[in-house]
């Protein structure tokens, strides 16, 4: 990207002299839902970045690949959300502190990527434009899924219309939901990963993976739901808006309850006078979402539980891609033949799978075998935060 011209020069002695961001691990796809859907998972990665007189240091705790320049993501990051601020900071001082495995189907690079836009998009004054942020992330990334959930938390679908920026809808999964991750030591790029994709599908399998992905979005939402709990509707953010315009809190019923995530990760210890902070995901004041209906879960009809393991199959992306990783093929046919809703987490070559409750959960980690790191992460249902440091 090209920075403006006389892009006015950011100086080490503003007032606001840091930012700190917290952004979510990341599972896309969720088996149909290829480059469109996302679940916030809650392993986070931090940063601080810092304006200093001059030049760019970066230190680097956990997870490390030993890049130290302009090359390294969350600076390419930086520099392309400071450019679009119209701002050139004299110099940069970046800590990071990775808890996301790399290369692993866990979307660290969509956190590094929304990272450094948010950071540098707090630092160049004001609150930060998180359409833009999402636009910007989605050019860098490549792809939105990952993208979308890292920004605004919760299970996401986004998409693009034609030319026009990208869009994503997000509702907040059912509070069961018991997300457990096996990842192995090995990593394998998503640049590998999509090699092995073909360029065309048969229609029988696009067809069958539609339907899946439809039902996929309707589990993930909590639904079908009796009448007595009320429908969720998924909630659209526009362009324009810091997030979602509604919020799928009109249904009082069972696993609608709400938390707020502030200081579940030892977070809420940055909010003091000092520091202003800013969530993507869950903007103040969001509207009730309005109804589109209600179904009846009538004897043989599936609820969001039964629905899961059928949603999760698809014919797009995994059949292509587990030759390729043995060992993570095996652990999906033993987690599916236990029951459980499993899949390729984003490229892999990690393991998700969505037990629907403590008992599958524990059923899950079962199954892991001796090759997998076995990690139960809930649902991150805030999304990125930035907090600016006032001098
Ligand atoms: N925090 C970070 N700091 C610097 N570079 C990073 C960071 N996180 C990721 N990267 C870069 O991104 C690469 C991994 O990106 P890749 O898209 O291949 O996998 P992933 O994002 O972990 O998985 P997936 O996209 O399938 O969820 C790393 O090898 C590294 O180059
Ligand atoms: N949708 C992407 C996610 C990984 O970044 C893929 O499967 O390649």
């Amino acid at each position: 990207m090209n920075r403006p011209a006389a892009a006015p020069l950011l100086a080490a002695s503003r007032t606001a002299q840091a930012a700190r961001v917290r952004v979510p691990a990341t599972s896309a796809n969720l088996g149909p839902g290829f480059d469109a859907c996302g679940l916030a998972l809650g392993l986070y990665d931090e940063l601080t970045v810092t304006v200093t007189g001059a030049g760019l240091s970066i230190e680097v705790t956990g997870e490390d690949d030993g890049v130290r320049d302009e090359t390294h993501l969350v600076v390419r990051a930086l520099r392309a959300g400071f450019a679009a601020a119209g701002i050139t900071p004299a110099g940069i001082r970046l800590n990071c502190v990775n808890r996301i495995p790399h290369g692993r189907g866990l979307g660290s690079s969509a956190a590094a990527i929304v990272g450094g836009l948010l950071a540098a998009s707090a630092l160049g004054g004001g609150r930060p434009d998180i359409p833009e942020v999402f636009t910007l992330a989605c050019r860098l990334e490549g792809h939105p899924d990952n993208v979308a959930a890292a920004l605004y938390g919760g299970f996401t679908i986004a998409w693009h219309d034609s030319d026009g920026p990208p869009r994503v809808a997000r509702t907040d999964p059912p509070e069961d939901l018991r997300p457990v991750v096996f990842v192995p030591t090995r990593r394998q790029s998503t640049a590998q990963s999509r090699v092995a994709l073909p360029a065309g599908v048969p229609h029988a399998d696009a067809a069958m993976s539609a339907g899946r992905a439809a039902l996929l979005a309707m589990a993930m939402s909590g639904g079908p739901r009796p009448r007595s709990g009320g429908a969720g509707t998924a909630a659209v953010a526009s362009p324009g808006t810091p997030g979602p315009e509604n919020n799928d809190r009109a249904a009082a019923g069972p696993g609608n309850g709400r938390r707020r995530g502030d200081g579940q990760n030892g977070y809420a210890g940055l909010a003091d006078d000092r520091l202003a902070g800013f969530s993507a995901g869950r903007p103040a004041g969001s509207q009730t979402g309005k109804q589109v209906g209600n179904q009846h879960v009538r004897p043989g009809a599936v609820s969001w539980r039964d629905a899961l393991l059928a949603a999760v199959d698809d014919r797009l992306h995994q059949p292509y891609r587990l030759p390729s990783m043995p060992e993570t093929s095996d652990l999906l046919a033993r987690l599916r033949a236990a029951g459980l809703a499993a899949v390729l987490s984003g490229s892999g070559p990690t393991v998700l799978a969505l037990a629907v409750d403590q008992d599958q959960a524990a059923l899950a980690r079962t199954c892991a075998g001796s090759d997998f790191s076995v990690f139960d992460l809930p649902v991150d249902r805030d999304g990125a935060r930035v907090e600016l440091v006032v001098g």
